[in-house]
């Protein structure tokens, strides 16, 4: 299934865990709107153009419509986005077919990854995407953190997703790039995370534990592994005699209904992502 349809087939994304399901008639309720600081932000505030466009925007989003340039026109700016990958960036592949079928607002101009070798690497330069280097190896190659930064800004980056990167983001880039950091975690957080839950390491510690439901949760990267806010949930069922990789699969097969068109296009709850 390609990105396309998969973005349109979504029906149900449970953003932020709250009573409010981003089911379409409810975006219109009040209470929503109180409690919408993490979802396209209806801020009937005096910024009538960016708003409006903005409303304009997340209903035919909200309606799985793609939102198309015209929709957008030159108000709202493409996003500069990075991706960090470690392995094969199914992730990445996946965010990459939405950037280019025109239902992600943006480009991913940069890969940054620990594995030069890896297979979201190969992908990327297959795809002429620049590949970065980070953290520094124990033969001196990449970046120290602070260089990062700076390369990031060379790229006008304004968005950053992690998609199965498997190091610690320094507190450099936590701070230089405040709430535009985006992890996807393989799990239902804050059940199954922090140091040593990564991969199928992840489903396994489910499957152990005897859960019925897992899924992928998409939040903010802070300093700590896994603890930054979180934006979107999805719920798979965990079945019996599940292996980690029947459960892997599930789980990553729910990750293209997450609607980056959201984050991308209409910045949660930061008009600056919105900047023209
Ligand atoms: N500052 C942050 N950095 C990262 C976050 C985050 O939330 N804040 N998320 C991780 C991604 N992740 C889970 O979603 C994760 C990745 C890796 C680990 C982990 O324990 N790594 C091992 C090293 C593994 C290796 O080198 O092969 C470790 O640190 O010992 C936990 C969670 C990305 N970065
Ligand atoms: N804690 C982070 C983590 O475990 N992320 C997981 O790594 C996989 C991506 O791997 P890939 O890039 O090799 O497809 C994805 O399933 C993602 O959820």
């Amino acid at each position: 299934m390609d990105a396309q349809s998969s973005l349109l087939r979504s029906q149900y994304t449970i953003c932020k865990p709250s009573i409010h399901n981003s089911i379409v008639p409810s975006y219109l309720s009040t209470t929503l709107v109180a409690s919408s600081r993490t979802r396209c932000s209806f801020a009937f505030s005096s910024l009538a153009t960016k708003t409006k466009l903005k409303f304009r925007a997340c209903v035919k989003e909200l309606q799985n419509e793609p939102v198309t340039e015209d929709d957008m026109k030159s108000k709202i700016r493409r996003k500069s986005l990075a991706v960090f990958v470690s392995g094969g960036g199914s992730n990445f592949k996946s965010l990459h077919e939405a950037a280019v079928n025109g239902f992600v607002h943006g480009d991913i101009n940069v890969l940054v990854t620990n594995k030069p070798d890896c297979g979201g690497a190969a992908y990327a330069r297959d795809n002429d995407i620049p590949v970065i280097l980070f953290p520094k190896s124990k033969d001196g190659s990449g970046l120290s953190p602070i260089d990062l930064v700076n390369e990031l800004r060379s790229y006008n980056v304004d968005f950053i997703l992690l998609a199965g990167f498997l190091k610690l983001i320094p507190a450099e880039l936590v701070q230089a790039f405040p709430r535009s950091i985006l992890n996807i975690h393989p799990s239902l957080l804050p059940a199954f995370g922090g140091k040593g839950f990564y991969g199928t390491k992840v489903h396994k510690a489910v499957i152990s534990s005897g859960a019925r439901f897992s899924g992928p949760t998409i939040h903010y990267v802070d300093e700590e592994y896994d603890r930054g806010r979180i934006l979107a949930q999805r719920i798979v069922p965990v079945l019996p005699n599940d292996t980690a990789e029947e459960l892997a699969g599930r789980v990553l097969h729910e990750v293209p209904y997450f609607n980056l068109q959201r984050y991308t296009l209409t910045g949660c709850d930061d008009l600056k992502l919105l900047a023209s």
